[in-house]
């Protein structure tokens, strides 16, 4: 059994649960970042992440029209394939609420066929939203909520890959994914280090063996989940589901936000 080090925020719970805990989570850093700036500046994964949103739906103090949503990684498809992580978002989230579609800042391959391109036409987005307002090197999102791939990637950043080193650009393009499709737009190292809040979400047993290697993060095995690391006082917290963490030896404190 493997016994992760403290202070580790990760919190399980059984799977029907996971989504209102995580609805609970993502409206505090909301209010907070509202009650500060006006504004809730998010990036969203895709994958299985999506479906995990689902209790923000109806849930009436989600202030939509404050939401800037920016994308952590996606997926170099027509925005309507299934593979597309927008498409993902907007299915099990944005069609079904208030959203003003121009607070979703999504990756349209079809505007741009050349992949450089669109990753630079991503990270000018970004300076638009965040170096205007913000004046930092890198921007500072309230949060950004990963999943975990069970091979240990986040985002589009795989392991061995060299965007792992990557330490200047916001945004970065890949053409050689080892997971289907292999032409990809990823946010980078800096850009999720520097955010303000982090959530890895993980559930099901398909993430059981990968989770205690990147809790345990031995320098050697540079799996990218176990690089993400927000500075100080950024901070990183874990949600998964018991089937996720079953091989995880914790002390189940209460959930308590
Ligand atoms: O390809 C991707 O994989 C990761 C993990 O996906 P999951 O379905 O195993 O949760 C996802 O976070 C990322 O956004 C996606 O492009």
């Amino acid at each position: 059994m493997h016994h992760p080090p403290n202070p580790l925020l990760l919190y399980s719970f059984p799977s029907d649960d996971l989504p209102r805990a995580l609805a609970d989570f993502v409206l505090k850093a909301q209010k907070e970042s509202i009650e500060k700036k006006g504004r809730f500046t998010i990036a969203l994964s895709g994958g299985s992440l999506p479906k995990q949103l689902k209790e923000l739906i109806n849930d009436p103090t989600v202030k939509w029209d404050k939401w800037q949503v920016f994308y952590a990684d996606e997926r170099v498809v027509p925005l309507d394939h299934p593979d597309s992580n927008h498409n993902l978002c907007k299915s099990k989230l944005f069609q079904h609420v208030p959203i003003p579609p121009a607070n979703i800042h999504h990756i349209d391959p079809v505007l741009l066929d050349d992949i450089e391109e669109l990753a630079d036409a991503y990270e000018k987005e970004l300076i638009r939203e965040f170096a205007q307002k913000d004046s930092a090197r890198f921007p500072v999102f309230d949060l950004i909520l990963l999943g975990l791939g069970e091979d240990g990637h986040t985002c589009s950043l795989f392991p061995g890959h060299e965007l792992i080193t990557e330490s200047d650009r916001w945004v970065a393009y890949l053409e050689d994914s080892p997971k289907p499709p292999p032409k990809r737009i990823t946010l980078t190292f800096p850009v999720l280090n520097h955010a303000s809040r982090i959530a890895f979400v993980a559930a099901g047993a398909g993430k059981a063996d990968v989770l205690p290697l990147v809790l345990d993060n031995p320098e050697e095995r540079k799996l990218p989940a176990s690089l993400v690391k927000p500075a100080h006082p950024g901070q990183l917290y874990w949600f998964v589901d018991d089937a996720a963490s079953v091989n995880v030896a914790f002390s189940k404190t209460p959930f308590k936000l």
